[in-house]
């Protein structure tokens, strides 16, 4: 529709909106990095195991590598045993165990060849750390054969897969990997965001506020869901409603993957972010609510004014934490490698949960409310909204609450207690199984 003839064009879909992200969203190439530097990052290729693990036999315990067949006792319960050495961890030595003998042996260090189990010390004539050797053990207890022994690749062969692509490396991953003898990886780097929220009636939190003025509230919102997302934040901007201070500002911002705007896109005179854009947006209303207005298009960043697609989002706070979890989050994934290259790939999860309230929604458009939800006994997930003004764009407050945004299709109108609802589990805010410090015996 013309602008002269007012209205909107018919609301797109949220699918198509989330299809247009994807086609405007940068690919990140692989890069190796040394272990030490890949914490957190995305997996960009299989990793395959350089050594088996264990990489050679070794002793579980500190005590006496010993053959099963030597292990029968005297008439006194006792087996005695001749001590040829002692092996300790690192031992490079081919050593090797006579029939009849046994070798002292540490923790983690390899089994003599011809031994198969290990005596721990504890069950034996000897006290624990004796500096030298000693020439005979006593064999005080039965030890079943093969016992405390740890066995060449029993964790994992030479070739096997460690981790496949797209794991995310935490602190089990970087130790599987560092196990397997693989010191460097090739991994996505965490997508580089510029943040940038706009209104030329934003002051900084807790500046105090003149007239028509108000805190700025989605600038540290969407940092730190930009950051709980796994993706860094490399510039926080603040902008007046002026498109080319917006533009001075980009080109003094530091080299970036993508670009996020909050406010500035709707049907107002003094659109900053729309107006920067030019021609080069695609700007629509989607049917949903909150976060209708929605922009994806491209800015010049940095010195060089390099373009970088920028997904621009409405400038209403819950507007701008809506968007961002059913846009956003599932798009830093998938530039970070966390989700497959493929159509709809980028929608958030979803979980099941039960309306514990009524509540409206608008005719012919998804509603996503900032809820809460609480386990019931049956493990069912009951949620109701956090404020009485619903899924109202501006009540920022209330998102401090919320642990799901609860999706209430386009079809319905009312939702009624005890309805089923899909839920959007909010990122950190999501409450997990309940912990305890101690499982009771069952
Ligand atoms: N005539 C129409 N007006 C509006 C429509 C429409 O379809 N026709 N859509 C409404 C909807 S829905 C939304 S959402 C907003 C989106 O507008 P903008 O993206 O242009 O956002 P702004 O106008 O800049 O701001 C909207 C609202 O949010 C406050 N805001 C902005 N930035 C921040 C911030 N960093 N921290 C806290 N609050 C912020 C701003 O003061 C406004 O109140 O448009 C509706 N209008
Ligand atoms: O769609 Mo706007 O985001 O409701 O306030």
């Amino acid at each position: 529709m013309s602008a002269h003839s007012g209205g909107h064009d018919p609301a797109l879909a949220i699918d198509e909106h989330r299809a247009r992200i994807e086609a405007a969203l940068p690919r990140l190439a692989p890069v190796e990095l040394p272990l030490e530097r890949c914490r957190g990052l995305v997996l960009a290729a299989p990793v395959r195991a350089r050594v088996p693990v264990p990489a050679f036999t070794n002793s579980a315990m500190d005590g006496f590598a010993v053959r099963a067949a030597d292990l029968v006792s005297g008439a006194d319960g006792v087996v005695d045993l001749p001590v040829a050495g002692d092996v300790p961890a690192g031992d490079s030595r081919a050593n090797v165990l006579a029939p009849g003998t046994a070798w002292r042996i540490m923790t983690g260090a390899p089994l003599p060849m011809g031994a198969d189990t290990v005596v721990r010390v504890e069950r034996t004539d000897h006290g624990p750390g004796i500096a030298i050797p000693p020439s005979r053990v006593r064999i005080l207890n039965p030890v079943a054969a093969g016992a405390d022994v740890r066995c060449r690749g029993e964790a994992i062969d030479e070739g096997a897969l460690v981790l496949p692509e797209g794991a995310r490396l935490g602190a089990g991953a970087l130790a599987a990997v560092a196990a397997a003898g693989v010191g460097s990886l090739l991994v996505r780097r965490r997508p580089r965001i510029v943040v940038v929220a706009t209104g030329s009636e934003l002051v900084a939190p807790g500046e105090p506020l003149g007239p028509g003025r108000i805190p700025d509230s989605n600038g540290p919102m969407l940092a730190a869901l930009v950051e709980e997302s796994g993706a860094e934040v490399v510039a926080r901007l603040t902008v007046r409603d002026d498109p080319a201070a917006l533009l001075r500002l980009l080109a003094s911002a530091p080299e970036a993957d993508l670009i996020l705007t909050a406010g500035g896109i709707s049907q107002g005179a003094y659109e900053v972010v729309r107006l920067a854009i030019g021609g080069h947006g695609d700007f629509h209303h989607v049917a949903q609510q909150p976060g209708g207005p929605q922009g994806i298009g491209v800015l010049p960043l940095g010195p060089s004014r390099l373009p970088v697609p920028a997904l621009c989002l409405p400038g209403n706070p819950v507007s701008v934490f809506v968007s961002f979890h059913v846009y956003v989050a599932g798009a830093l994934e998938a530039m970070a490698g966390l989700r497959p290259d493929a159509s709809g790939a980028t929608a958030p999860l979803l979980v099941p949960g039960v309306a514990a309230a009524a509540w409206s929604s608008p005719a012919r458009k998804t509603q996503f409310v900032p809820a809460r939800a609480v386990a019931a006994d049956e493990g069912a997930l009951e949620v109701a909204p956090v404020h009485v003004l619903g899924s109202g764009s501006h009540l920022a407050t209330a998102l401090a609450s919320a642990s799901h945004l609860a999706l209430v299709p386009e079809d319905i109108d009312r939702v009624a207690s005890g309805d089923l609802l899909d839920l959007i589990p909010v990122l950190r805010n999501a409450p997990s199984a309940p912990a305890t410090r101690r499982r009771e015996a069952p």
